[in-house]
């Protein structure tokens, strides 16, 4: 089988330094993937190069075998490719409904454009009371985002994510600001996620990233210092020294 996503030397730079460093990544359909590694790694700048947010310097990105490196962002979003985008990318001042309305809207015009079924509201409709059900936020809808806590911004952009219906959904620390509570929810979501899209998961929380990865990646001043299970990735000196501490630390 060959992978979802590919990335070959994948490198980007910001002046002399290199944020991200010929990285060979390798993820196939159907996985949980966690990406892990202390601040700077070059996780956000990785996740961004495969999502079109910024360009490579050098390097590939493959998506079904097929070469996206040069595609823009939005092409790559028809792809398949969410990245759960940072705050700065839900409108404050409209109701949570009509942030995930935006993003479904994109995906059933896009539908609707390649000659698939005709754009109906009553769909728009469910979808998005669909996509605020899975992340629980059905009952806030009518709110505007803006006055949402942050970890329940951080799940709306689950939902304008999950809108989309992607067949790779990038999260980027998604369980920063949600309590407890919330995080069992949250693990839950991302299996059921799983059922139907590949998820890679940037995650500091090591319980989450323990409960959840299929495989875990780990990335150290711009590289993959390791790749494997979790108790692979648990069992790794070289890891535990960067950056888990001592294995019994969770
Ligand atoms: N736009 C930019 N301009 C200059 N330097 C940048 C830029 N974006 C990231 N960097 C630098 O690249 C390196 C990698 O940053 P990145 O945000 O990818 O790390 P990270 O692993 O996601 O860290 P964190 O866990 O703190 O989010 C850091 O040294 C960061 O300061």
């Amino acid at each position: 089988m060959s992978p979802l996503l590919q990335t070959r030397g994948l490198s980007r730079s910001f002046g002399g330094l290199r944020a991200v460093d010929s990285v060979d990544f390798s993820l196939n359909e159907g996985e949980i993937r966690a990406i892990i590694g202390p601040n700077g790694a070059g996780k956000t700048t990785f996740v961004s190069l495969v999502c079109g947010r910024i360009a490579p310097s050098a390097g590939t990105i493959l998506f079904e075998g097929v070469d996206v490196t040069r595609l823009p962002a939005h092409q790559r979003v028809k792809r398949g490719i969410a990245y759960t985008f940072q705050i700065t990318s839900i409108f404050a001042n409209l109701s949570v409904f009509d942030n995930v309305a935006l993003a479904a809207q994109r995906r059933l015009i896009d539908h609707a454009e390649r000659g698939g079924s005709r754009f109906s509201p009553a769909d728009l409709r469910r979808g998005v009371a669909s996509a605020l059900e899975r992340v629980g936020l059905a009952d806030r809808a009518e709110q505007a985002a803006g006055k949402l806590a942050y970890g329940h911004q951080r799940l709306l952009e689950v939902a304008m994510g999950l809108a989309l219906e992607p067949r790779l959904l990038i999260l980027d620390e998604p369980t920063q600001g949600l309590s407890d509570a919330e995080i069992d929810g949250f693990i839950a979501l991302v299996r059921d996620i799983a059922r139907t899209a590949t998820v890679l998961l940037i995650e500091h929380n090591m319980p989450v990233v323990m409960a959840l990865a299929d495989r875990i990646t780990v990335m150290n001043n711009g590289a993959v210092l390791a790749e494997g299970t979790p108790a692979e990735i648990r069992a790794d000196s070289a890891v535990q020294h960067a950056y888990l501490g001592t294995p019994d630390d969770d």
